[in-house]
């Protein structure tokens, strides 16, 4: 079975693989493929379009059985800006299921930014005073004071997919 990931940021690679290995005969395709929305998606349904996107482009570029699809955003609400992670999972000759991960606020000073026209990945470097945090413990992990990490975020994501898929198809 080829799952293919729309993403070679290892923060989703590794967390798709860690849940789908399950799976047998588990084959893995990464390849980055286009969002098809903003670099730095605005809300839940741009960063869900996002999700699907990928996950759609992935399955057919690889000819793949599932196609994952992992999208980060932000989501302003009355509380502030929020961090928001989507997941896709397309079937081949079926359907798409999504899944949400968990939120949390972003600080003013990063909101302020971001509505400025910056991308979270560069601002959360400038912030942090760390290169490529998007691919390590992530925003959310230095919110949390890496108790929550953005793998372990994914991770949550792909149960979640992988969880739908097997209800579904079985
Ligand atoms: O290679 P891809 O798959 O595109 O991975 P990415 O890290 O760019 O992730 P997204 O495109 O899904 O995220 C959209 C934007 O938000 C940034 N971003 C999202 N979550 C982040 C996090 O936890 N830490 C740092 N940057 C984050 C990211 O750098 C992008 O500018
Ligand atoms: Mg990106």
């Amino acid at each position: 079975m080829i799952i293919a990931i729309g993403s070679i940021n290892p923060a989703k690679v590794s967390a798709v693989r860690n849940v789908f290995e399950m799976m047998e005969k588990a084959e893995f395709a990464p390849a980055a493929v286009p969002s098809g929305v903003n670099e730095q998606p605005f809300s839940d349904e741009e960063t869900i379009t996002g999700a699907v996107n990928r996950s759609k482009a992935v399955l057919k570029l690889k000819n793949a059985d599932i196609g994952i699809g992992l999208e980060g955003g932000v989501t302003e609400t009355p509380h502030g800006m929020f961090l928001c992670n989507w997941g896709a999972l397309t079937v081949k000759g079926g359907g798409t299921y999504v899944a949400g991960g968990a939120r949390i606020p972003l600080p003013e000073e990063i909101a302020v930014r971001l509505r400025g026209g910056e991308e979270l990945g560069p601002v959360m470097e400038d912030f942090a005073q760390k290169e490529n945090v998007r691919e390590k413990e992530g925003a959310v992990g230095i919110f949390t004071n890496g108790l929550v990490t953005r793998g372990e975020m994914f991770t949550h994501i792909a149960k979640l997919l992988l969880g739908q898929y097997l209800y579904h198809n079985n």
